[in-house]
């Protein structure tokens, strides 16, 4: 049985004065009432007060990246220890915003699962087509190779450490959602990949949806059968959005 997830990804958001009253009402909100496992990943700068706001509640806490090296002469990267360090649980691996923005390759992201993994954090993978990738009718052969980058270097096995998000590049940010219909059609071919591997490891598999989700849509989206949580952008960044998603999640 696989229990929700919602995640919230602030991306480079948030101001200390507006981050505590943020993380309090998630806080107050989840406890009073949400069925779904919640997290935010704010900003690395802000993580030490994410743990602090969130330490003994229901909501978890994680980053948006992090090297795939574990110490040393790296300026400006962040190791996987000093994510666990500071209490994440998990850790955001391979959004497409890393890929096209800041060049992070197939293999690239199956390192940063590896050390991720190492450290004994959950990697939130990351998979999804562009729009003209969709357009050219191979969203499945894209989010297949970016599975697979990742598949051949773990092993299947240790996919049930991970949580999977796929994000459709054409729905991030543009208030242009996928139709519950056709999030379902790529989560179920997801789930069938890795079945075809490991049928245990496919059935407790959190797949994530993420791309617009908002309070108006969530629960259209999250009651898909191979929908098993939201990667949530902007709506994360208010609380009663946030866990209006939530609650359709829950
Ligand atoms: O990580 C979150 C996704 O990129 C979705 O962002 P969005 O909800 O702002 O579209």
């Amino acid at each position: 049985m696989r229990k929700p997830l919602v995640v919230g990804n602030w991306k480079m958001n948030g101001l200390r004065a507006t981050n505590r009253p943020l993380l309090d009402s998630v806080r107050e909100g989840v406890e009073a009432g949400v069925a779904a496992e919640v997290a935010v990943c704010p900003p690395f700068v802000y993580l030490a007060d994410a743990a602090s706001a969130l330490q003994g509640s229901a909501v978890s806490w994680g980053a948006q990246n992090l090297s795939q090296h574990e110490a040393g002469a790296y300026t400006g990267e962040v190791a996987p220890s000093m994510l666990r360090d500071l209490g994440c649980r998990f850790v955001i691996v391979g959004h497409s915003e890393r890929r096209t923005l800041y060049g992070e390759t197939d293999s690239l992201v199956a390192e940063k699962v590896i050390a991720a993994q190492g450290a004994e954090l959950t990697p939130i993978l990351c998979v999804g087509e562009s729009l003209e990738e969709r357009e050219q009718d191979v969203t499945e052969q894209v989010v297949k190779r970016q599975l697979d980058a990742v598949l051949e270097r773990i092993g299947v096995s240790a996919l049930s450490k991970a949580v999977i998000a796929y994000e459709p590049i054409w729905a991030i940010g543009t208030g242009r959602t996928a139709t519950p219909e056709q999030a379902q059609e790529v989560h179920g071919l997801i789930r069938s990949h890795v079945a075809a591997q490991s049928s245990s490891v496919a059935e407790e598999l959190l797949i994530l949806y993420g791309g617009s989700v908002k309070g108006n849509n969530a629960t259209q989206l999250l009651s898909m059968p191979d929908i098993d949580g939201g990667l949530i952008g902007g709506a994360s960044l208010n609380a009663e959005e946030f866990l209006t998603i939530c609650q359709a999640a829950g």
